[in-house]
């Protein structure tokens, strides 16, 4: 049920390197009702990517569609020019896209290295994950010196940090983060974000990721969308978004002199 209103947006830059991810008039949603009515979006290789919005705009589900939890009625996916838009979450998953979820999904009674390892589980080859929980452990010094610690006395930007190292295992092209900064206090929500920072630079890894915390989500990121109502109104670097009068005040509750 697609709605009628023109779409507000403002501008619709693009990345400046090679495109990663390219959604294309993705329409999607629930039993016969659409939520989503043509988003696109944009993701360059080695960008942060951050989808901000209301509550209800549609975030998640557009992270739904893209993960192969609902299907695509309309659109298309591309990662790296191949046309993934019909692939379920187990072909995504060796195709290159890894999801980090909202909920924490550690496992509490085994070790920070088990935790790791299972981001493998279906590997047989102990030597190559011997390789690839090393690799982690380079990114992750300070997970790397709790290996033998349980992981549910971890703190709470160790634990999201032991995700996304889990989350690294299959060597994704891309990592989609469901709003990292939930249960986080803003000491660590920096510096979780940090630490993806860190991660791009070091390791060239692309993130796209949802946020409720849009300040916290547009600073850290290349690029911003701002999703309202199923539709993408707004898209320009984070910094710039950040210092829209408009956006600021509809999302980020600030005025002007903020
Ligand atoms: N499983 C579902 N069945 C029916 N409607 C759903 C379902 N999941 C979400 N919706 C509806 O889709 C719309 C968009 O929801 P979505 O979760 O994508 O929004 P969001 O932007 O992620 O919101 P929030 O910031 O509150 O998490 C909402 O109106 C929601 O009620």
């Amino acid at each position: 049920m697609p709605i009628s209103e023109p779409e507000a947006e403002v501008r619709r830059d693009e990345p400046g390197q090679r495109p990663l991810l390219e959604v294309r008039g993705l329409r999607a949603g629930y039993r016969g009702v659409d939520i989503l009515h043509g988003v696109d979006l944009t993701v360059g290789q080695g960008e942060i990517v951050c989808v901000v919005g209301p509550n209800g705009s549609g975030k998640s589900t557009v992270f739904k569609a893209l993960y192969g939890l609902i299907d695509v009625r309309e659109g298309s996916v591309l990662l790296d020019g191949e046309d993934i838009t019909d692939y379920g979450p187990q072909r995504l998953l060796t195709t290159g896209i890894a999801l980090v979820p909202q909920q924490p999904a550690i496992f509490p009674s085994m070790t920070v290295h088990e935790n790791i390892e299972l981001g493998m589980y279906l590997e047989r080859d102990r030597g190559k994950i011997r390789g690839r929980v090393a690799e982690v452990f380079d990114l992750f010094p300070k997970l790397a010196a709790r290996r033998s610690q349980q992981a549910g006395t971890l703190s709470g930007g160790e634990r999201r940090a032991l995700e996304i190292g889990r989350s690294l295992m299959l060597r994704p092209r891309l990592v989609l983060m469901d709003e990292p900064s939930v249960g986080l206090s803003p000491v660590l929500v920096r510096e979780v974000f940090e630490q993806l920072r860190e991660l791009r630079d070091a390791a060239g890894l692309t993130f796209l990721m949802i946020e409720q915390n849009a300040k916290s989500g547009l600073e850290l990121s290349d690029r911003g969308y701002v999703i309202e109502r199923g539709r993408v109104t707004y898209s320009g670097a984070g910094s710039e978004l950040l210092g829209d009068d408009e956006v600021r005040r509809t999302f980020l509750g600030v005025g002007k002199d903020d």
